[in-house]
């Protein structure tokens, strides 16, 4: 009889539990999305019909694999690369407008890509009000942590006061020189293989080099070789999360990749390992007295910017700083590496913007070693950054999600709505930039021209917007001017007759194939 009564009960037990947990998937994977979407929807925001479990995944890659059979874009004079690149919202764009619901799984999200709506919605929310998506977040973990691109409210500010010094005109100033080392080692290579008869270069690969260098030395203080091995894993894990279809916002997708996850938590493990051996050391040489290490009169990078408030105030954990330290090694060398990559090819492809860009490096620089006082003189490089900025943005597109209801003239975003914000299809946008929208036109940032003459201010947002906008843009614009400097002062260029051109989506806008370049010594 007691025996009978405890099966009873266990039983009971077990059943509630697999009720509940029945429940929860019901109303997270189901419900609540749903509640989200039809409010969205009596907005009149509609956009393509979702499938459960799938959203609009199956559609996106069946999309996308049609429009890799079109034929490849050979007209490399024309820049009209969206559609290939994000060929689903292309076409989605046609049938819904600018501003619509496409699912990731079963989670919905806000697409945007008109530029009034954006600044609406800019306008509603203070920057540290913003979420970031928690399917991203999850999703990215083990390449950015709870670093800066990912921390949210009171702990976002915290971080982002934290760290803001590190990029104040007086340390950046220090760090030309570190660069320009760098960058002299790229050439002193390139030039090593144009010596032993080999003409062309993949510069993709040389920027990426070049730029992880750079952020390990100007940013940790790090020497090549311990640089080397974190680059080498944050580039493997990109490979492991971003090179495959992965059904982000699938339910229970991760089981079916758990190979690929995993490899990227081990590799993210190995990489926290590493940096956080680096703040040990560096901790250790301070307590120990090493002046080399941190003196008075040294500039301050972002590393010892961490430690010193690590010493005084306390305001990160040491797991934060290493987070910290992921962050910013892939944030800060990626981008700045591919705008470089996407400039040498448009160089390459207009060439007497790179016979005008070496009349101004020998107005401004002359035969002085390019320092951090000139950059700013460099006026038409500046537009061709831009330029190129606007028309290859490595970071094609941003997110956010709700943390609140949030009003846009008639439309309530819905608390917990993630958001998509295409930049690339923004700065794509013929509306905004007119008929020479494709075209390659430094000329269109001239001095008078706010935002490259575009017709709204939220037109061009290649540092992102508001209070979550770039904090490294101002390094990457140092560094991109004096890496280019160098490379124009030493080498003219074209494209390969193997180059295909393939911008893609990995994370960043990248050239699938490389960047294969022809070079030739200018002395
Ligand atoms: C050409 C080079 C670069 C481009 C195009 C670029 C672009 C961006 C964009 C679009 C965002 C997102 C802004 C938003 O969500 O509104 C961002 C954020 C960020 N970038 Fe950059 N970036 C570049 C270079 C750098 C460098 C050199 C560093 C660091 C040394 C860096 C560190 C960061 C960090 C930490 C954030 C997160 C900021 C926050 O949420 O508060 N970036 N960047």
């Amino acid at each position: 009889m007691e025996l009978n009564w405890v099966f009873k009960n266990v039983g009971l037990a077990i059943a509630t539990m697999l009720l509940l947990v029945l429940c929860k998937i019901v109303l997270s994977f189901w419900l609540w999305p749903n509640i989200a979407y039809q409010k969205l929807k009596r907005s009149g925001i509609n956009g393509p019909s979702p499938s459960f479990p799938m959203g609009n995944i199956t559609h996106m890659v069946a999309i996308s694999k049609k429009s890799k059979q079109s034929p490849v874009n050979t007209n490399l004079t024309t820049h009209d690369n969206y559609s290939t690149v994000f060929p689903y919202f292309a076409l989605w764009q046609k049938s819904f407008g600018k501003v619509f619901v496409y699912w990731l799984g079963t989670e919905p999200f806000l697409y945007v890509s008109d530029a009034e709506f954006l600044k609406q919605m800019n306008a509603a929310v203070p920057g540290k009000n913003w979420g970031k998506s928690n399917l991203f977040r999850n999703d990215r973990k083990p390449m950015f942590g709870s670093g800066l691109v990912m921390a949210e409210g009171e702990d976002w500010v915290r971080h982002r006061n934290v760290l803001t010094p590190a990029f104040l005109p007086a340390n950046l100033k220090a760090l030309a020189s570190l660069m320009v080392a760098s960058t002299n080692n790229m050439i002193d290579r390139c030039t090593n293989i144009i010596n032993s008869g080999q003409q062309e270069i993949d510069f993709e690969k040389e920027m990426i080099t070049t730029t992880g260098e750079i952020i390990a030395k100007t940013s940790f203080g790090m020497s090549y070789e311990n640089g080397r091995k974190v680059l080498e894993r944050l580039r493997a894990m990109q490979q492991a999360l971003f090179n495959s279809n992965r059904y982000v916002g699938v339910p229970f997708s991760k089981f079916l990749c758990l190979e690929k996850y995993r490899e990227a938590k081990r590799l993210g493990d190995e990489i926290d390992a590493l940096l956080l051996a680096l703040i040990e050391d560096k901790t250790k040489s301070k307590k120990d007295g090493d002046q080399s290490c941190f003196s008075a009169d040294r500039e301050k990078n972002l590393l010892d910017i961490m430690l010193a408030d690590y010493e005084s105030a306390k305001s990160l954990t040491t797991k934060e700083m290493v987070d910290e330290c992921k962050t910013f090694f892939f944030g800060g060398h990626e981008t700045t590496a591919l705008a470089l990559t996407w400039t040498l090819f448009l160089l390459a492809v207009h060439p007497e913007w790179q016979n005008q860009l070496r009349e101004e490096i020998k107005q401004v620089v002359g035969d002085q070693v390019v320092d951090a006082s000139m950059v700013n003189n460099l006026k038409k490089m500046g537009w061709v950054m831009n330029e190129a900025l606007r028309l290859y943005p490595p970071a094609p597109n941003l997110q956010r999600q709700a943390r609140d209801n949030i009003q846009v003239n008639e439309v309530i975003i819905p608390k917990d709505t993630n958001i998509l914000i295409d930049v690339m299809a923004i700065m794509h946008d013929r509306g905004f930039w007119g008929d020479t929208v494709h075209q390659f036109r430094p000329e269109r940032f001239e001095p008078d021209n706010l935002y490259g003459g575009c017709e709204h201010k939220m037109g061009y947002v290649p540092f992102g917007f508001g209070g979550r906008m770039c904090i490294g843009r101002n390094l990457a614009i140092m560094e991109y001017k004096i890496v280019l400097t160098l490379i124009l002062s030493r080498f003219s260029f074209s494209l390969s007759p193997f180059y295909t051109h393939s911008p893609a989506i990995m994370l960043s806008l990248r050239p699938a194939k490389g960047m294969p370049l022809v070079v030739q010594p200018l002395y």
